[in-house]
């Protein structure tokens, strides 16, 4: 008879690296593994859970108890906190307490093994200084070459480096012992604790030169219990470090079996399999049941008929060449600009190859939700001036949420792969998701809002343009629903196109336009522009309180931001009264000193009186002095954005093929540092290297929640990559879907089984890159820290998602953005004037090996980037 696979009961303490864990006891043990937080809501009855709420705690204790007896096992996981704190391990201390009777093995990994320590005696207190992404060779008695200890975990393991992530560490005696001894008698159990025996230890030589003992592994004298402080799910532990792991399944199954222990699986289970349910899964009841109450939208663009045509490129046009001559309205658009893809950008090491042009934006049908709400809206148009055509508040109750309701609009309307096949889109969604968006995506609850804009806001694009950059060809593309009325768009613009050849019938560029063509030393600040940048000594002192959180064990890595503003007389939005200044040289140099932080260098030009450029010509201008792979001009609804982001979030393919390509490490380029050999040298370091690992690990630990066990792989780890005015360092970490079933197969009984890209976008936002890990607790603490204002469109993301499934998304950093209902309002000459305001955010991640001035000097790199294009270089100013 073939035998049950065993289960295993994962307690999650909320970190970001927790399905990385699920992945490798599921492939290595071959066993099924179910999630349990901490505070799972069914036994602690926190969350308004009203059924478990209503327990004492000893129902709520035998509740648990019951849940334990279905498994063969339990792992204890890492996170966020200290172990002395009740709610940082919550069911992890019933673990250790159970009865003989009740009593089953368990391992504990780094909080889960602190736990252990702490409920046997030890004492939990900090490391001289944290070890997070350090990797150490692990130091423990057997190394492969013979004694057999009982129960120890490290028996036949060879010698072998872990990946350590934590702040605190078990103390159990250790420093008591002279050095004389500590060679035999760290392998046995140390004064305070009786009952643990040490397994594992790692020396850390430190600055003063001493050496700290830190435990690294512990079984328990008597019962099933072990534990080890290192991360044996780390992409960078050697794979002989999964021996331990096998072998303490091994004495877990050992001791069941000598205890005649056999799970008992019946009843209702409360913990969830690893693997995220998918979006399209949480559709209340299938097409059927929403047949009886169609809306208006549902039935749109479900089925159009694709009108492709591909051209040359015509020979030294720019993308905003396009942009202007085939939508020439400049009301919304959206473009992704490979905007570093012109081979005299070819400095740069990644190149984007498509640009993609939503056209005609104002007519597409859109998705928009401002998160926390109970519903989105769907509507066509919207813009200010533009005829709204139609608008429907959507519930998002039968959808599960925002992220079920997106995925039902796409799946409506997918496609099969259509020619041209080389296109990586070919019509569907395009826009943004804020940054708080993915706050609550991740279960942050976001207080109370003073706006009510658009979190997420999607067009669905039926006509566009693609410019594949290295082919030199254009694809014009229309999804044409079946209107009586054809209107050729697709013939109609190739011969727009067409007209760009003659260079006399380009389009004409406004003087305002012109003037951001001129080069920098030229010009001069933008008139009235005024700039607030982060204080220094604030940014600093910022920094320093992120350390703090980190050495108490709260965060491994917290990615501090912040903004700068840009208050301007307003460009492009046609509700604001657009004031243009009468004022004399003299008085408006007064005003502006009135008005401004900004600088009082003697070097500064005066003011020029030409009127503020658009939002299109500052993006034309940063394209030029930012070249970026992943560019964009997006102006949609209220929100507009110019970016030159270098950092892909997500990718993925029909197939189901994702790829994540976590950037951590910058290097400035200077006179010292200008080859890629200075970068690499500069970045591999250990501390760089350990930034960029923790966002590795957690963003396959993000990749994992969707695609399952051992469906990802780092294909590329720790790369240091040239760009126009930074090195990076990169890591491409890729997943795989679950296969899509055939057509045919593909009832709704099964659509807990389709699984797309958006499955993957909903479960990794907010991009961790912009986070730090764990991703849960580091958001709640930067959010104490960088203060009420929100990130916005900073650290969201923008992108696309093709109606074929293929999707691309990158994060948004290195940008301006503002808001249309974002206004300050100033002394002018003659009276009150309105000014629109801008918002640049940088910043980038605290360790506890970075130094305050160094991630200031960091943050004000990268904000220097977008700043530029104002005429405006940070070091003369502050
Ligand atoms: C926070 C920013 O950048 C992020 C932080 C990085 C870092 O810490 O090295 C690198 C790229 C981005 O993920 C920013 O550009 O503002
Ligand atoms: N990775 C972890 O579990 C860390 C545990 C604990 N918060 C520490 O920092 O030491």
């Amino acid at each position: 008879m073939q035998q049950p696979r065993p289960r295993i009961l994962f307690l999650d303490a909320y970190d970001s690296f927790s399905n990385n864990i699920t992945s490798l006891l599921t492939t290595l043990l071959k066993a099924d593994v179910f999630v349990l937080p901490i505070d799972d809501p069914l036994i602690e009855g926190h969350h308004g859970s009203s059924s478990a709420a209503a327990l004492t705690p000893e129902e709520r204790q035998a509740r648990f108890i019951a849940e334990l007896r279905r498994y063969d096992a339990v792992v204890c996981g890492p996170g966020p906190g200290n172990p002395d704190n009740e709610a940082d391990v919550g069911l992890m201390r019933i673990v250790w307490q159970l009865a003989e009777s009740e009593m089953l093995p368990v391992l504990g990994v780094c909080l889960g093994f602190q736990s252990l320590v702490a409920a046997h005696g030890g004492q939990v207190g900090r490391l001289r200084r944290g070890l997070h992404g350090m990797v150490r060779e692990i130091d423990h008695l057997e190394k492969g070459n013979g004694e057999q200890r009982d129960g120890d975990i490290f028996g036949g393991v060879g010698t072998f480096k872990a990946t350590l992530y934590h702040s605190l560490c078990g103390h159990v005696g250790q420093d008591e012992v002279a050095e004389k001894e500590w060679e035999t008698a760290r392998w046995r159990p140390l004064g305070r604790c009786p009952d643990l025996v040490p397994l594992a230890w790692v020396e850390e030589e430190r600055e003063d030169g001493g050496k700290e003992r830190i435990l690294m592994a512990v079984q328990h004298r008597t019962k099933p219990f072990w534990g080890v402080q290192y991360h044996p799910e780390s992409v960078c532990t050697e794979d002989e470090g999964n021996k331990v792991i096998a072998n303490w399944f091994r004495e877990a199954r050992g001791w069941n079996e000598k205890k005649g222990r056999v799970p008992v699986v019946d009843g209702h289970a409360l913990a969830r399999a690893a693997t995220k349910p998918s979006l399209l899964s949480q559709l209340a009841g299938g097409p059927a049941d929403q047949g009886a109450s169609r809306r208006w939208w549902e039935t749109l663009e479900t089925n159009p008929t694709p009108n492709f045509l591909t051209v040359q490129l015509p020979p030294g046009l720019q993308v905003p060449d396009i942009v202007e001559a085939v939508d020439p309205t400049r009301s919304e658009r959206i473009i992704l600009d490979s905007a570093n893809a012109a081979p005299s950008t070819s400095r740069a090491d990644v190149r984007g190859r498509y640009s993609i042009i939503a056209v005609g934006l104002e007519e597409t049908l859109r998705i928009e939700y401002h998160t926390g709400d109970s519903y989105a809206t769907i509507k066509i148009g919207g813009l200010v001036g533009s005829p709204l055509t139609r608008s429907d508040k959507v519930p998002l109750d039968q959808y599960g949420d925002v992220w079920g309701l997106i995925a039902a609009f796409h799946e409506a309307r997918r496609l099969p792969a259509t020619e041209p096949s080389n296109t990586p889109f070919v019509g569907g969604f395009m826009g943004y998701i804020t940054y708080e968006q993915g706050l609550s995506d991740i279960g942050i609850s976001l207080d109370q809002r003073s706006h009510h804009r658009p979190d997420v806001a999607l067009a669905w694009v039926t006509k566009s343009v693609v410019v594949d950059h290295v082919q030199q060809v254009v694809h014009i593309q229309h999804l044409e629903s079946a209107s009586p009325e054809k209107d050729d768009w697709v013939g109609k613009t190739a011969d727009k196109l067409f007209a760009l050849r003659n260079p006399h019938r380009r389009p004409s560029v406004s003087a305002a336009e012109e003037a951001m063509q001129l080069p920098l030393k030229m010009r001069r600040p933008s008139l009235g522009a005024s700039i607030q940048p982060p204080q220094m000594k604030d940014y600093e002192a910022k920094v320093r309180i992120c350390q703090e959180y980190i050495a108490a064990g709260e965060s491994y890595e917290l990615c501090l931001t912040d903004q700068t503003t840009i208050a301007r007389p307003p460009s492009d939005n046609l509700s604001i009264t657009h004031s243009r200044p009468s004022l004399c040289k003299q008085q408006q140099q007064q005003q502006q000193q009135h008005q401004s932080q900004q600088c009082r260098c003697a070097s500064c030009p005066p003011l020029s009186p030409q009127p503020p450029a658009s939002s299109w010509a500052l993006f034309k201008r940063l394209r030029k002095l930012q070249p970026a792979p992943f560019a964009s001009y997006l102006r949609l609804g209220p929100a507009t954005l110019v970016s030159a982001s270098p950092e892909r979030f997500l990718t993925y393919d029909r197939r189901g093929r994702c790829s994540m390509r976590p950037m951590k490490g910058t290097v400035r380029k200077s006179e010292a540092v200008s080859t890629l050999a200075q970068a690499e040298r500069i970045l591999h370091v250990p501390k760089e290297e350990a930034e960029n690992l923790m966002i590795v690990d957690l963003v396959r630990h993000d990749l994992h929640a969707v695609c399952g066990a051992g469906n990802v792989v780092v294909s590329d780890l720790l790369k240091v990559e040239e760009y126009q005015s930074v090195f990076q360092m990169i890591t491409v970490v890729e997943g795989q879907l679950p296969p899509r079933r055939r057509e045919g197969e593909e009832g709704w009984q099964d659509k807990d089984k389709v699984y797309t890209g958006l499955d993957v976008l909903a479960a990794s936002l907010p991009p961790g890159s912009m986070t730090g890990a764990p991703k849960m607790r580091s958001c709640e603490i930067l959010r104490e820290i960088e203060g009420t204002k929100e990130r916005g469109l900073y650290s969201g993301v923008v992108g696309y998602m093709c109606a074929t499934g293929r999707g691309d998304w990158s994060v948004t950093i290195r940008s301006l953005f503002r808001w249309d209902d974002e206004q300050v309002a100033v002394n002018g000459d003659e009276g009150p004037e309105v000014r629109e305001v801008w918002r640049i955010g940088a910043g980038g991640a605290v360790t506890i090996l970075s130094t305050p001035e160094g991630e200031r000097e960091e943050m004000f790199t990268k904000l220097g980037g977008p700043l530029r294009i104002f005429g405006e270089e940070p070091t003369c100013r502050w």
